[in-house]
């Protein structure tokens, strides 16, 4: 009974959850609407379509009957009827469904805006939403509104849903996983691209006239050749409702009229400011997925496919720019490079197979890289020969770490067949610098050379110093 009951709440604390979310949302909107007529913008439909896609495992026939009862329960509780009511939020769930149904066929990178063309989706999406939800309007409520045309009726919705939700829904849409932010995120932050669209705005503000509706569109285009994508969707999506409040607010004369024969004109500036800011996200877009693009080639070129290490020209480059910034830290702290071989590995190929040899490199490699801290390297010299640098490390602990490693392999398994698995064991040369004893890369590669010669020498499975500085 306890359990079931359980079960129950557990089952309903998530439509509570929307129920209290879309209850907030819906009673923000209504404040901010003038009587018997509709708001300025209505941003529930918009965050509420964002956090579906977001969490499409809210999208139940019971989520969808929890938003229309939250809905419902404002417009009651505002002194609505149950007529209007009913009708009225019909067409904001005829948004939600339409542009959620629309949105969702996309694969995932396209509903996180990873390509230039999922703006373009979520624009389709955004004009097919509003629309059905203007044409529910119209269809419901005759045309009550504005000049009592059905036309403009229609135009009106349609021009305050669509540009809501996609001046809105990029910022939701890009917006990561919630961290709290360190002091490094803003240590480097260019503030110059944000001032500049500070200062158009105001510009835009001392001016005035239509054209100054697009004086942010320079300094935006700077905010997405500077910021991350998420950044530049919440700076687009601030731009876009500040410049609609300026607008419809009549703040600033924009050659706007304001007298309900002017609605299409303000629902002209509506859907011009909500299209100026595709241009930066497409920018910004672009860059993000280059960057990404890039990243990927730059891992391909340092990293050895099989293995994941280290490739040697990636492994030298990024030694050597470790025992540089040491020099020039005059850090003394030693540098210690371990170099670790497969003992008779030729044995395993020729035994199990070429395909079974590469599995246990690879799975080595794993095991290996999982013992490692952040800013130790790990990479591949060719073959069955690994190299493990680990800045820091006196003597004593350089040893520890490559027995730690050699007995760590020792104890491996790696299955062949049913019940049957092989065993592989390393041999380990160690090779280490300071301050006062600073050589080069290729010499401690070397003595590590050296000394993994005499552990095979000796017998194998074993760890050796180079006696040089060891
Ligand atoms: N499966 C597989 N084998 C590789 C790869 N790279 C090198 N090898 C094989 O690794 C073997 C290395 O053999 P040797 O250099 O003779 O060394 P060993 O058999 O490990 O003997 P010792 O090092 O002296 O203990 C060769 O047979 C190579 O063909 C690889 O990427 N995959």
């Amino acid at each position: 009974m306890a359990a079931r009951m359980q079960h129950r709440f557990h089952r309903l604390l998530p439509l509570a959850g929307l129920f209290v979310l879309t209850l907030g949302l819906t009673l923000l909107g209504v404040l901010t609407r003038p009587i018997e007529s509709l708001s300025l913008f209505w941003p529930v439909n918009a965050i509420l379509l964002g956090l579906l896609l977001r969490q499409p495992h809210r999208a139940t026939p019971a989520g969808w009957l929890t938003i229309y009862a939250g809905m419902l329960a404002v417009d009651l509780g505002s002194g609505n009827t149950w007529l209007p009511a009913l009708w009225l939020n019909a067409c904001n769930m005829g948004l939600l469904l339409t542009g959620w149904h629309l949105m969702m066929r996309r694969p995932v990178p396209q509903l996180r805006l990873e390509t230039p063309q999922a703006l373009l989706h979520l624009l389709i999406a955004c004009a097919a939403g509003a629309a059905v939800a203007a044409s529910l309007a119209c269809l419901m409520n005759g045309a009550r509104w504005f000049d009592g045309t059905l036309q403009t009726t229609w135009l009106a919705w349609f021009s305050e849903q669509f540009s809501t939700c996609l001046l809105i829904l990029p910022a939701l849409l890009t917006a990561p996983p919630f961290r709290r932010p360190g002091r490094h995120d803003f240590a480097h932050a260019d503030v110059r691209p944000m001032l500049a669209l500070l200062a158009s705005l105001l510009a835009g503000l001392a001016i005035g006239g239509p054209g100054a509706l697009a004086f942010p569109v320079p300094a935006l285009l700077w905010c997405a050749l500077a910021y991350r994508l998420f950044t530049l969707a919440v700076l687009t999506m601030l731009t876009g409702l500040a410049e609609i409040i300026v607008v419809a607010g009549d703040l600033v004369y924009y050659g706007v009229p304001h007298s309900s024969a002017g609605v299409g004109a303000l629902m002209s500036a509506r859907l011009g400011i909500s299209m100026l800011v595709m241009g930066p996200l497409v920018v910004a877009i672009t860059i993000a997925l280059n960057r990404q693009l890039l990243a990927r080639l730059e891992h391909r070129a340092n990293h050895d496919t099989l293995t994941g290490a280290l490739e040697r020209s990636a492994l030298t480059q990024q030694t050597s720019a470790l025992m540089e910034r040491r020099r020039q830290q005059r850090n003394s702290a030693p540098l210690a490079l371990l170099m670790i071989d497969i003992d008779h590995f030729k044995a395993i190929n020729d035994t199990h197979g070429h395909a079974m040899g590469d599995q246990v490199l690879r799975e080595f490699a794993n095991q290996l890289r999982q013992q490692l801290r952040q800013g130790e390297l790990f990479g591949r010299l060719g073959g069955e020969e690994f190299v493990v640098v680990l800045p820091g490390a006196t003597r004593t602990e350089a040893l520890h770490i490559a027995e730690r490693l050699r007995s760590l392999v020792e104890r491996l398994e790696f299955p062949v067949t049913e019940g049957n698995s092989l065993h592989i064991t390393v041999s380990i040369g160690v090779a280490l610098t300071d301050q006062e004893d600073d050589i080069p890369l290729e010499q401690m590669l070397s003595r590590a050379d050296v000394a993994l010669y005499r552990a095979k020498a000796q017998g194998r499975n074993r760890v050796m110093a180079a006696e040089e500085n060891l």
